[in-house]
């Protein structure tokens, strides 16, 4: 869907994006993440052939997305979205799914009213966050098979972000693809497939969710009706930190839990706390891993 290689872009000599490689698979939700400046906005306009690249290559459902027959199987939300027009929403959007070869009445309809927005207003009269929700509904309403968000849930209240995170898995199971950036993890972690992170122009890790996830540590507490012998618990593989109080077993599991599951089924286990994986602490890794990398590199 997506194949972009050695894609780089300089402003001048500000450096916007560098050597960027990366393909996207169909039916695949790719977040991309990274801090303001990384290089996100960048990415998403050099695949959208809205700004030319410095050096390397970028083919979007197989072609350039300025041809025709290619922009039109591409949903696209900017990161600043200019709707400052005296016309009502309904109209511009209309407007649109004309342009785009007829997008039914009803499919806007219903695209309003799971985002709760007022199609009635003038768009320059809309809230930042009720501009943000027009801009959704012309991304995902003529059902493209490739969605390029650019900061999707900015502005977003948190019923409505989690509306539109339904949405994003629907068009992943209809088997379509998206490609969303955001500053959090957290945002994307539950729908994406794999996460890329950008920082200071360049892409420096891609990861697929499920094994961050199988990676990530998280705290356990087991209680049982008894007190429990502190040398079954010790030594199980991926157990750390054991802390074995009477009836209680508390510890963190570094990958998967199920050692600790078997050895505590032994017993009669009466309540269970698993806090979620902090994606995010693994993720920030990242960022101070690769800043020694750069020191290292500096005092070298
Ligand atoms: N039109 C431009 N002219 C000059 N420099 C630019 C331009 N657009 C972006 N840059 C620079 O390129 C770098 C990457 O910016 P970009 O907007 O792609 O980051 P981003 O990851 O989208 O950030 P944010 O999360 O803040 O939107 C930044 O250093 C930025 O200042």
């Amino acid at each position: 869907m997506v194949q972009a290689e050695g894609l780089t872009k300089y402003y001048g000599k500000r450096r916007g994006l560098e050597d960027l490689t990366l393909e996207i698979q169909p039916g695949e939700v790719f977040g991309y993440l990274g801090p303001n400046g990384a290089g996100k906005t960048t990415t998403i306009r050099l695949l959208l052939d809205v700004i030319r690249p410095t050096r390397g290559h970028v083919r979007v459902l197989g072609g350039g997305s300025r041809e025709a027959a290619v922009r039109g199987r591409i949903g696209y939300l900017p990161g600043e979205l200019a709707l400052e027009g005296r016309e009502r929403a309904r109209d511009y959007l209309e407007f649109l799914g004309r342009v785009r070869g007829g997008v039914p009445r009803a499919r806007v309809d219903a695209l309003a009213e799971r985002l709760n927005a007022d199609l009635s207003v003038p768009m320059r009269k809309l809230s930042k966050g009720n501009k943000q929700k027009i801009g959704l509904i012309q991304a995902f309403m003529h059902e493209p098979e490739l969605l390029i968000l650019d900061e999707p849930t900015g502005g977003l209240d948190p019923l409505v972000q989690q509306e539109f995170l339904t949405m994003v898995r629907e068009v992943r199971t209809a088997g379509r693809t998206v490609l969303m950036s955001s500053h959090v993890l957290a945002e994307v972690e539950h729908v994406s497939d794999r996460v890329g992170i950008v920082r200071e122009g360049r892409l420096i890790a891609v990861e697929n969710v499920a094994a961050l996830r199988e990676k990530a540590v998280r705290r356990i507490e087991l209680h049982f009706d008894a007190p429990v012998p502190a040398e079954e618990f010790a030594g199980l593989p991926g157990v750390r930190d054991l802390r074995v109080t009477g009836a209680a077993v508390r510890c963190t599991i570094d990958g998967r839990p199920d050692a600790l599951i078997k050895a505590a089924a032994r017993h009669t286990v009466v309540h269970l706390v698993s806090a979620e994986p902090d994606l995010e602490e693994i993720f920030l890794t990242y960022y101070s891993d690769e800043e020694r990398h750069d020191d290292r590199q500096e005092s070298a």
